[in-house]
């Protein structure tokens, strides 16, 4: 069997390096191409005629050229990759009604003669690439654009090839083998997420190749690759979609910059161009700076864990506090307008008109567009009559004009008014900060109230870490984007007192779209520090784990707090072959102070705030809530005693799980 596949990755390289060849000739013909045409343009333009159709047609040429090589440099990116390894599986299938299987291998992307009739390698997106991901050997079927494909697996093989040489190849009964799935879990991680294409689990491919459910809800344990399934789909969605989704129409919604930092090596990695990311709290800071400066959700969660938390905060971002402000827009519908007869000029409309507009004609219109519509509908009459179009700085003054018989137009004020109506005149906000817990309420507030830009642009959005969006946020989201969505999380790993379930709340929101999954296995940690995490979590559990073993997790107790600090640098100069190693807190407070004295030791580490942008390799220490869906090869938790409420155990349960290989705690005996 070895020299048989040896030859035949001669042959895939042989053939890469002539695509290589061609292609890198094809870049350079065009680029020529492309200066000639330039030249040409600068040398005639001013002979060009007069419509401009030379011009154009020049530029539209320019334009294909500029795709072109746009794709070229794809394709070359895609051979330099397969040099390295072209391919890592293959399935041999029989089709119905047929003698011989054919041969299918798989790789990370397309490998194909131009004129020939079958592939040397299939891209893993490929329908027939779905036999190997989904089944064992033995009766297959997958779906082409022809139909369903029924057939039999006689072959099944996985490889590792490694700078072009063949590492193993190893025949396989079943879909995906556990022992390279074992070797692969137990490799060092990385400051980036990797790629998981060669090793993709049956659960995890019917996430990744689902097109059917606009909204897909995926509920995972700490490690069940929600993350890495999440990025997969989308290269997937890119692939079967190029002409109508582009990486840049595609919106991760994360929960912080260091974890868009952290993610961002996939999509390239996987020959696609990466994606936009942002955090919601940066949205909202964005989207209401001109009222003052919005607090993101960290300012709430350190007042939360330093105990000095709003007992309203949590109540503001449920479904009662929305059904307070639906009530009181409502009201503001007749207590926020003074409604008279409206004259401009020749423009006429007696009260009852625009009486009767306002709350019946126009009545679908937001609230502080309507006057608006109307004022629009009486000039459209106006230049009917006249039999020509009015100014625009006309225009401008009727618009002006008619918006003046609002009390207010401004949401600030407007919630301000709200909340001194319903009691809360001690929480008005003054215009210099606004609170975290009135930071989506406001932003609720002004977009019921507008017709909010569309944003058309996003064709996909995915949301991680969905235990931690309120309520309100997804009401919010939902006004936003019209797009279909992925969101992902685990309760068990919610920021906040109680564990959040959207489930209770998002088919309200979502209605009969949504579809609902549930990921029991657990990659990233050992066993024995997922059971190590499992025991903090007072529930019936029914995670399973990849039986792969390793140190067990050691809880050491220090009699000061010096002795802690010397105990934890002592076992971070041990791991110095870890390649991340991180220092979990519970507080920024506490990650400052853990960070000065590792420093007084002369241990070299980064300390991550809210404000940071990167995650390296080597020591970082962070609050938990900024490790969320991050990994390292070793944890350590200082101050293990301190984790005594339910917030407080979440959080230690989200430290736990940020562990692949080695977990410590250390306990402050006082
Ligand atoms: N099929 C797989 N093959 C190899 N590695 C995998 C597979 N699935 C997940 N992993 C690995 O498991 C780890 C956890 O994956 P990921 O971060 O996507 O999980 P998650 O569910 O988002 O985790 P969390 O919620 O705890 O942040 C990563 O190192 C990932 O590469």
């Amino acid at each position: 069997m070895r020299i048989e596949e040896e030859k035949y990755l001669e042959l895939v390289l042989q053939t890469v390096h002539r695509k290589l060849e061609e292609v890198q000739k094809k870049l350079g013909d065009n680029a020529r191409d492309m200066e000639s045409m330039n030249d040409y343009f600068w040398e005639n333009y001013t002979e060009f005629d007069e419509y401009g159709y030379e011009m154009f047609d020049n530029k539209m040429a320019l334009k294909t050229r500029l795709t072109q090589q746009e794709e070229y440099r794809r394709d070359r990116k895609r051979y330099e990759k397969m040099l390295d390894a072209p391919y890592f599986g293959r399935v041999d299938f029989c089709y119905d009604g047929d003698e011989e299987p054919e041969v299918y291998y798989i790789g990370v992307g397309n490998l194909t003669e131009d004129h020939g009739k079958g592939a040397y390698v299939y891209d893993w997106r490929a329908p027939v690439s779905g036999l190997f991901y989904d089944y064992d050997k033995g009766k297959a079927s997958f779906q082409a654009p022809a139909g369903i494909m029924e057939g039999e697996i006689t072959r099944k093989r996985q490889y590792k090839i490694r700078d072009g040489r063949l590492v193993f190849a190893l025949e396989t009964e079943m879909n995906i083998d556990d022992e390279i799935l074992q070797q692969t879990l137990s490799e060092n991680g990385d400051n980036r997420l990797k790629s998981i294409v060669t090793t993709i689990q049956k659960e995890q491919n019917s996430i990744i190749r689902d097109t059917r459910h606009r909204i897909m809800v995926v509920q995972g344990c700490a490690g069940s690759g929600k993350t890495s399934v999440a990025l997969h789909r989308i290269a997937y969605l890119l692939y079967h979609n190029r002409e109508s989704l582009q990486a840049a129409q595609v919106l991760v919604l994360s929960p912080n910059s260091i974890f868009g930092d952290y993610i961002s090596r996939i999509l390239p990695e996987l020959g696609e161009e990466n994606i936009c990311e942002l955090t919601l709290d940066d949205y909202a800071y964005r989207e209401l700076n001109c009222y003052g400066e919005a607090e993101d959700k960290y300012d709430e969660l350190e007042r939360v864990l330093h105990g000095c938390a709003s007992e309203e905060a949590e109540y503001k971002q449920n479904k009662a506090y929305v059904k307070e402000l639906d009530l009181f827009l409502m009201q503001q519908e007749w207590e926020n307008v003074e409604i008279g007869d409206f004259k401009y000029k020749k423009i006429f409309c007696p009260e009852e008109t625009i009486s009767r507009f306002f709350y019946e004609k126009f009545c679908d219109v937001p609230m502080l567009d309507r006057l608006e519509k109307i004022a629009e509908y009486l000039i459209d009459e106006q230049e009917t009559i006249q039999g020509r179009d009015m100014e625009d700085e006309e225009r401008q003054k009727v618009l002006e004009k008619i918006n003046r018989m609002y009390v207010t137009m401004d949401p600030l004020e407007l919630y301000n008014r709200f909340l001194a109506e319903s009691g809360r005149e001690e929480q008005l906000l003054t215009g210099d900060t606004i609170p975290y817990e009135d930071v989506y309420p406001l932003l609720y507030l002004k977009y019921s109230m507008k017709e909010l830009p569309k944003r058309r642009k996003v064709k996909h959005v995915v949301i991680d870490e969905m235990q931690d969006y309120s309520y309100l946020q997804y009401r919010i989201l939902q006004k936003l984007f019209d797009c279909p969505m992925t969101i992902l999380g685990d309760r068990r790993q919610t920021m906040g007192e109680k564990q959040s379930n959207v489930m209770k709340f998002l088919p309200e929101i979502y209605g009969k779209e949504i579809f609902y999954i549930d990921m029991k296995k657990s990659y990233r940690s050992t066993c024995e520090i997922m059971q190590f995490a499992e025991q903090l979590i007072q529930e019936n559990s029914e995670t399973e784990y990849v039986d792969r073993h390793g140190e067990l997790p050691h809880t050491r107790e220090a009699g000061s707090i010096e002795q802690m600090y010397e105990m934890l640098a002592e076992d971070l100069r041990d791991g110095s072959d870890c390649r991340t190693q991180g220092v979990l807190c519970l507080t920024q407070e506490e990650a400052e102070s853990v960070w000065s004295a590792l420093k007084e030791k002369g241990i070299e580490a980064d300390l991550l705030t809210k404000d940071s942008m990167k995650f390296r390799t080597g020591i970082s220490v962070m609050p938990f809530y900024l490790a969320k869906g991050l990994e390292f090869d070793a944890v350590y938790i200082p101050d293990a005693q301190k984790y005594q409420t339910p917030l407080e155990k979440q959080a230690m349960y989200i430290n736990v799980t940020r562990a692949l290989h080695k977990l410590k705690t250390y306990i402050l005996l006082t």
